[in-house]
This record gives structure tokens, sequence and C-alpha cells, in this order.
């Protein structure tokens, strides 16, 4: 058994402090919104972000980043990733030397273009900064509903700690090496899931949707790989698992804001409509720039980009990517004769 603090108290904070008791640990769970800390103790329940899920009465709630943090052997920190800078700054005072904190959030910091882990390690540099990710929507683990995952660190023995930590009959965590391919598979595949959004709330079809998914994972694997991802990833859970689920599922925060914006919604519109944080949205911009850095084409993504900020109709973003300038499938694939 270990002690956890569990620093962020949404959707994905919350199913992972239950996981996590589940498991036998000593969780205490930290939300910067004191009426969501009074709710969570009164209701044992995030009656707003992932209701139904009913947390042990022994799990903890705190406003206190102090009482999070301090003599915990694991943090995981579950804020949406434009608060991760912010809130690593506040926990930096309290981690010690060699403190695991596991990354959970889904982004790239928009200014800087660095991945989440490295943000965290940036701001706390003594902790052992580690990620965890993969196809995993919080209303299916809160419910104990069989799911997969990975945990990356730089080291085999911290990987093997966190996959000892989590895992149990309905939660299998891999482990891998490959952070950065991990996170860039987990933070792009939202940009392509609300174009899969889009193309449901256009009314198009399950062709359609394949081919977003399939191009999509070509788009996010041709960058990652440059900027030096391991391929073997973006084939795996965190990239092409993790991109289908998004695309997929009826949970997805990103497919459902892309939906209402296929519908004729703005992007304020959808993403008050949706209510829970919708990543890609900020990972579309560091996106792009990130294919300008790495002199990377990202036909999909760019796309995504001029519905979402320069009012561009998802209709036409579909119809100018069909009448692209015709191409070979994959560029390293040649006629022999
Ligand atoms: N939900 C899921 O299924 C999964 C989510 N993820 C990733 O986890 C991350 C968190 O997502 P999720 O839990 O779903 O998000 P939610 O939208 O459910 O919750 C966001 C949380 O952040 C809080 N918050 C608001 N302001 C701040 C602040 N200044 N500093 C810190 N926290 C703040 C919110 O409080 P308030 O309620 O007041 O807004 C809320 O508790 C994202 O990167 C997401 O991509 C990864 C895998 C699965
Ligand atoms: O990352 C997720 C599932 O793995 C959650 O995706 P959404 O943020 O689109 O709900």
């Amino acid at each position: 058994m270990a002690k956890v603090g569990v620093i962020g108290a949404g959707s994905w904070g919350i199913a992972l402090a239950k996981l996590l008791r589940t498991n036998g640990n000593e969780v205490t769970v930290w939300s910067i919104v004191e009426e969501e800390v009074a709710m969570l103790r009164r209701e044992h329940e995030h009656i707003d972000k992932l209701p139904g899920v009913k947390l042990p009465e022994d799990v903890l709630f705190t406003t206190d980043l102090k009482e999070a943090v301090t003599g915990k052997e694991f943090l995981v920190l579950a804020v949406p990733s434009v608060f991760t800078r912010s809130t690593a700054k506040s926990m930096a005072a309290y981690v010690t030397e060699g403190q695991i904190i596991v990354c959970v959030a889904k982004g790239i910091e928009e200014d800087t273009l660095m991945t989440i882990s490295d943000v965290v390690e940036q701001e706390i540099p003594c902790a052992d900064v580690a990620v965890m990710c993969g196809p995993s929507h919080a209303e299916e683990v809160g419910v104990g509903l069989p799911t997969t995952v990975v945990a990356g660190a730089k080291t085999e023995s911290t990987a093997e700690k966190i996959q000892d930590l989590f895992m149990n009959e309905v939660f299998r965590v891999y482990t891998s090496p490959d952070m950065l391919g991990m996170e860039l598979g987990g933070s792009l595949k939202n940009v392509i899931a609300l174009a899969a959004g889009m193309a449901d709330g256009l009314g198009y079809g399950d062709n359609t949707k394949a081919a977003l998914i399939t191009r999509g994972i070509a788009e996010i694997a041709g960058l990652a790989v440059k900027m030096g991802a391991k391929v073997e990833t973006l084939c795996g859970l965190t990239g092409i698992g993790d991109l289908i689920v998004t695309c997929e599922s009826r949970h997805s925060r990103n497919r459902k804001a892309g939906m209402l914006i296929g519908q004729g919604y703005t992007m304020k519109q959808a993403t008050d409509e949706v209510k829970m944080v919708v990543e890609g949205i900020y990972s579309a911009k560091a996106a792009l720039a990130l294919a300008k850095k790495y002199d990377v084409e990202l036909p999909i993504i760019e796309e995504v980009n001029k519905v979402l900020f320069d009012d561009k109709p998802a209709k036409e973003g579909v119809k100018d990517l069909m009448v692209r300038e015709k191409r070979v499938e994959h560029l390293n694939l040649k006629w022999e004769n």
C-alpha cells in the first residue's frame, strides 16, 4: 500500500482516485476549487463531471496542496494541460527529491511547445517525472470496465512501480521508455478526434471516420517520429489505440465538441455545451507550430485549425481535404519497375 496524492479533481482525477483506493492505497485528492472539494466531501461523488461513480468514504479531499503532496510516494497530476505549469509551480515547494509524479493530462503547452512531462520537470527538477496514458475514458474506468494503458518513465524501475500501483484485474498497465511518443500520441489524437466529431456532426459515415482515423495516425506518427518518438508507440495503445477510442466514443469531449461544430455551433458554443476540458482545441495550434518547426505536413490538423480559429465551415474543410493534390498513400513505398 502506498500514499498517493491525486492533484486535480476532474473526471479523470476522480476515476483514478477510485481505482487507486480500490487497489488498497491511501488517497488524498486536491482541487483548487473549494466548492468542488466541499461537494466531494459531502457526496463522495463528482456529481457534475463523473456522476454515478461513488468514491470510498476514506478518500480524503483538500484544497491544501501541501497536504496533498507531503509524504506521498506517488503524485498523480491530473489537471488539464493549461493548468499544468501553474499547478506544478505551486507544488514545487513541497515535492522532495525522487518523488514520483505521474502526468496523466494530454496536451502540449501552446507557448513553449513542451510536453506536459517536460513542463513538470522544468518546474520541479527534483521529481521523478513519468506519464501514463492510453485509451481510457474516466466514465468506463470509474465503473471498472476493462481498460489498458501504458506507464512511461525514464527508468524501467519507475515505470514498473507505476504499473504495480495502478494495475488490477480490470486495469492492465504496460510499460514503455518512449515518453515522448506516448505524450505526442495522447495529445495530437484529440485534434483528430475533433475532426472525427465534425464528420459525425455533418452526418458523414463510417468511411469518412475510418479515413480520418487512418490518415490521422499517419499525420501524428509523421510528426512524432521526426521529433524522436518511436513508430511502435504510435502503433500502440497510446497512439492508434487512444485515437480510435477518442474518435469513436460517446464519452469523448473532443469528439462531442467537434460534432457540435459540425452541426453549426461556434467553438465557444461547443465548449460551453461540453462543460469539461476539450484539450484538442489547445493542442491544435501547438501541433501546427510543431509541424512548421519540424517541416511536416499535417493536412487534417491544418483544416481543424481553420475551422476552429478562422470560422471555416467544417464541410468546406472536409471538401478541401478530399480535393488536395493527388499523391501516393505512403511516401516511402516505391514501385520496383
Ligand atoms: N476524462 C477522461 O476520460 C480523461 C482525461 N484525460 C486528461 O486528463 C486531464 C484532465 O481532464 P479531466 O479530468 O477530464 O478534466 P475535467 O474537465 O473533468 O476537470 C477539470 C478540472 O480542472 C479544474 N480546474 C479549474 N481551474 C483550475 C486551475 N486553475 N488549476 C487546476 N485545476 C483547475 C476543474 O475545476 P472546475 O470543476 O471548477 O472547472 C476540474 O476539477 C486532461 O488533460 C484530459 O485530456 C486523460 C484520460 C482520460
Ligand atoms: O483521452 C481520453 C480517452 O483516452 C479522453 O478523451 P476526451 O478528452 O476527448 O474525452
